[in-house]
């Protein structure tokens, strides 16, 4: 009741959402199209336009009203349609969605940037680590673009279908320019979508690539079938890892306990919904990783930022034994019977 008294006050005249009248998703996957459509959602006479890459999705999403490939079943509103030209896509569009699988934003980035105008901030909602770079999307941005381009980072626990659905949902905007940060917080908020704001970029951003690689190992835990105990001593765990990590990068503490960490590892590694979790329940149950990978349509970022995070632990010399054991099954050097042996033979440890 409150949220809404604050969100009928917050939605006068001259907000950022009254004044927008166009805004770009690149990516028609599952959180592209159900961030897109709780936009649309907000205000009729907005027009939303996902830049997509197939022409079967593309027809389907204008003459069907829904995404047929990632979110069947769901009816999308009428002001969402789908393009697959990116200069019609980005033309007078005053924010630009970004929701292109990390390890893909480098290239689409780079194709797209002569139409996309410096000024238009990026609203980034993919979560990991570039391979080879070892980038945050807040580093890999202004370098696939070669300029600055004001950007926010979206993150925290939030299921694409529930958002679909309009379920309560929580997130947080994270932008060094706090002024941005409030604006993106005006756009999404709404009855049911809760919007923090935060400076803490590189917190927001380590906690979203590092959670994915925890649920990795949650549902390995959960495909094993070690238990209950096992699994929230897992996740502590790697809570812990993912703060000392976290620290030496320059994140705030406070970060780490809200909505982008705990909130987001809670739901990916409890989560039914979670892809990254289910790649690591398929790994438990003795499944291959090349097998798992083909008979999935949707991306795990987790699979490819966990080979990161052995560059990082290295780099920042801290020892992160369960987020570095993920990338070690996913690369065939351990099984995850030995992942799990190897653990729990560490030394015993003071808590820290
Ligand atoms: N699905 C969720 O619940 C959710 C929630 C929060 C954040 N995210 C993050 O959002 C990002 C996107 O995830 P998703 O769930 O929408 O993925 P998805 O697998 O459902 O869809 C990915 C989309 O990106 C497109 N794509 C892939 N490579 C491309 C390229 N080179 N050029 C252009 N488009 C390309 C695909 O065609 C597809 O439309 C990920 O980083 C993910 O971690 C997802
Ligand atoms: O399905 P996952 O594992 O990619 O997780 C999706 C979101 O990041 C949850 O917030």
């Amino acid at each position: 009741m409150r949220w809404s008294k604050v969100f009928n006050t917050r939605k006068l005249a001259g907000s950022p959402l009254e004044a927008a009248k166009k805004i770009v998703v690149f990516g028609g996957g599952s959180f592209g199209t159900a961030m897109g459509c709780a936009l649309a959602r907000q205000k009729p006479d907005l027009e939303v336009v996902l830049l997509v890459r197939d022409p079967y999705l593309c027809k389907d999403i204008n003459q069907l009203h829904e995404n047929t490939r990632y979110l069947k079943g769901f009816k999308m509103p009428p002001n969402v349609r789908a393009t697959t030209h990116a200069p019609e896509a980005i033309v007078g569009a005053q924010y630009a969605v970004h929701a292109v699988p990390v390890q893909s934003s480098r290239a689409f980035l780079q194709g797209i940037k002569e139409y996309l105008p410096s000024s238009v901030p990026i609203i980034c909602v993919s979560k990991g680590l570039e391979v080879g770079s070892g980038q945050m999307m807040s580093e890999l941005i202004p370098s696939a673009l070669e300029r600055k381009q004001p950007a926010v980072f979206l993150s925290g626990p939030s299921f694409a279908k529930e958002v679909m659905q309009n379920r309560p949902t929580g997130v947080v905007a994270a932008c060094k320019d706090a002024k941005l940060a409030r604006t993106v917080q005006a756009l999404f908020a709404s009855p049911t979508m809760r919007v923090n704001t935060t400076t803490d970029v590189v917190g927001v951003e380590i906690c979203g690539a590092l959670k994915n690689v925890l649920a990795i190992a949650a549902g390995i835990v959960e495909g094993m079938d070690l238990g209950h105990n096992a699994l929230a001593a897992l996740i502590a765990q790697g809570c812990s890892e993912i703060r000392w990590l976290a620290e030496k990068l320059g994140a705030k503490p406070t970060t780490m306990s809200g909505l982008s960490g705990l909130g987001d590892i809670m739901l990916t590694c409890y989560g039914d919904l979670s892809r990254n979790r289910s790649v690591g329940m398929r790994l438990g149950r003795g499944e291959r990783l090349e097998d798992i990978i083909a008979s999935s349509s949707q991306v795990a970022e987790g699979v490819a930022t966990a080979g990161v995070v052995v560059g990082l632990a290295r780099k920042y010399r801290v020892s992160l034994p369960v987020l570095t054991a993920v990338a070690q099954v996913l690369d065939n050097n351990l099984t995850a019977r030995e992942a799990v042996f190897h653990i729990m033979n560490l030394p015993q440890i003071e808590e820290a």
